[in-house]
């Protein structure tokens, strides 16, 4: 039997769910597959930003104690991970709930395959074969680690991803990380504020390459005061386990060089997730990067098909999942003027104490676009409100247009930056002139009361 739908959703992401509750309060029949009954809610609840920022959290305020034992640390960690998992439990039956109890949906638990362009298969973790057929197929698979092919890198007994890592239950002594990216800074910051000695791994010449080099540097003194060491610049060559330690044998400035660990952290980036999706039955394309191909409406190539989230190889944020839900929706049914192409202004966080926030251009993007270009920066330490909390890591720069007064960017390395950036990028937005942040009157004591003084002239330099 062919169970008929509206709808079908593949993937249980952010875009996916909050999709399916939309189609579904318009009326529509919507089938919501999801491979594994761990899932649901998606990766950023069950395996990505929610399981890190509680343990960022946490370690975080285990740096502060200041224990020297590790035996103590390793007790606080265990407990820490039984947390994460409680809360993510909770999260995922709220998730599976808020849907369920939709009569409009229906959950389907198992893995989707497309048989052709309207019809999907679902072969459920009970054995079941279901066959499924949709006027519209959404997929939201999202993505999976990309690990590089290194010799030993397979061995699941040393070797770890972002996932696997959260679910080790003995906090490491020495833990190697390979990348210094999003995860491999974030878990660098997580693991050496329990109390673990990290040493990050890069390719390159600095981490965050993009990034003014005086922000990259801050925020290696940063993570270097607690105990995480990097090494660049170097080319990966094997890992071996011995004496059930972790060898990574790479090679820099022509040397071979080793280093041991407990255990090593591959944080290499995220490719596509088209496991079992079999979209060849659906003709559909993928790109050069093996994601899957969408227009800036975010439509495959079949006139039937959408693809959205990390899977459709945009960035890999699930705000911009849930963007790309409110693009699908307004072409669907409003005014079909979203597109892809009309984001401006996507801020990033990442996640390390403090937060490393920006929005908009940087210094260097801006002087490559030809601004003339006014900096205002600000150490935190002056700031009474990071005073006061005893965080002065770090710095707030605001990129300024010379000609027009408007702002064009901001980054900032400080505590209370995930929040504070929002209000940058509004401001952006809207064009204001940076004299109109400047004389706004801000509650006090707080973190962006600083905008004052930051944007004062006396602050202001030409670089
Ligand atoms: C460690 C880590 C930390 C992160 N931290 C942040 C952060 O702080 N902030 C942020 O914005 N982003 C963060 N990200 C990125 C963010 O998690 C992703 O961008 C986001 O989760 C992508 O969501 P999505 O909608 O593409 O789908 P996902 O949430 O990935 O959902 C895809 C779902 O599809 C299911 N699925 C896959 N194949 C099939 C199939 N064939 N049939 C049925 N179901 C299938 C999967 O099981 C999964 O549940 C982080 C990522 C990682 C790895
Ligand atoms: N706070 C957040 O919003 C947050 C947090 C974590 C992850 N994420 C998302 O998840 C995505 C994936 O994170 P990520 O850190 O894995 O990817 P990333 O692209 O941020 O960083 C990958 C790192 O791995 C290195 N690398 C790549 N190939 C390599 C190889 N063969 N050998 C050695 N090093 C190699 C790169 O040079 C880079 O340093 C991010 O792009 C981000 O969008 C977001």
């Amino acid at each position: 039997m062919i169970n008929k739908f509206d709808a079908i959703i593949i993937g249980f992401g952010k875009g996916g769910k909050t999709l399916a509750t939309d189609l579904a309060n318009r009326g529509q029949k919507v089938a919501l597959i999801e491979k594994s009954p761990n899932m649901y809610g998606g990766t950023c609840i069950n395996k990505a930003c929610i399981p890190t920022k509680i343990l960022e959290n946490e370690a975080s305020i285990i740096r502060r104690e200041n224990l020297n034992n590790f035996e103590d640390m390793k007790a606080r960690y265990k407990k820490s991970i039984i947390r994460k998992d409680e809360l993510i439990t909770k999260l995922r039956i709220a998730n599976y709930n808020k849907l369920n109890n939709n009569e409009n949906i229906i959950i389907f638990t198992g893995q989707g395959s497309f048989i052709n362009e309207k019809i999907v298969e679902v072969n459920t973790i009970d054995g079941e074969r279901i066959i499924l057929e949709g006027d519209k197929v959404f997929i939201n698979t999202g993505s999976k680690p990309s690990i590089p092919d290194i010799k030993g890198v397979d061995n699941l007994n040393i070797v770890y991803t972002s996932e696997t890592l959260m679910n080790l239950k003995e906090l490491p002594k020495k833990i190697t990380i390979v990348g210094a990216g999003f995860i491999g800074l974030e878990f660098a910051g997580i693991y050496s504020s329990f109390g673990s000695e990290v040493t990050v791994v890069n390719t390159h010449k600095t981490i965050l390459m993009k990034e003014d080099e005086e922000d990259s540097t801050e925020i290696i003194n940063i993570l270097e005061k607690r105990n995480v060491s990097f090494i660049s610049d170097v080319s990966i060559k094997e890992i071996k386990e011995e004496n059930k330690l972790a060898k990574l044998i790479y090679t820099r400035y022509g040397e071979e060089e080793e280093l041991v660990s407990d255990i090593i952290l591959m944080a290499t980036g995220r490719k596509a997730n088209l496991d079992g999706l079999k979209v060849e039955n659906a003709r559909i394309e993928l790109d050069s990067r093996g994601f899957i191909k969408v227009d800036d409406t975010l439509k495959t190539n079949v006139e039937n098909i959408w693809a959205l989230g990390d899977i459709n190889g945009g960035p890999q944020f699930t705000y911009i999942s849930l963007d790309d839900y409110r693009i699908i929706v307004n072409q669907l049914f409003g005014d079909k003027t979203r597109k892809t192409t009309d984001r401006k202004n996507i801020p990033s966080v990442l996640f390390i104490d403090p937060a490393f926030s920006r929005v908009g251009l940087n210094v260097k993007e801006a002087k490559v676009k030809g601004y003339n270009v006014l900096v205002a920066k600000m150490s935190t330490e002056v700031i009474p409100r990071a005073k006061q909390l005893g965080k002065t890591d770090g710095f707030i720069k605001i990129v300024i247009d010379k000609d027009s007064e408007k702002i064009l960017g901001a980054t900032m390395i400080a505590e209370g930056s995930s929040e504070i950036i929002h209000l940058i990028q509004l401001a952006i937005d809207l064009g204001v002139k940076y004299t109109y942040l400047r004389d706004r009157i801000y509650a006090h004591p707080t973190m962006t009361e600083s905008l004052n003084e930051i944007l004062s002239d006396a602050m202001i330099k030409e670089v």
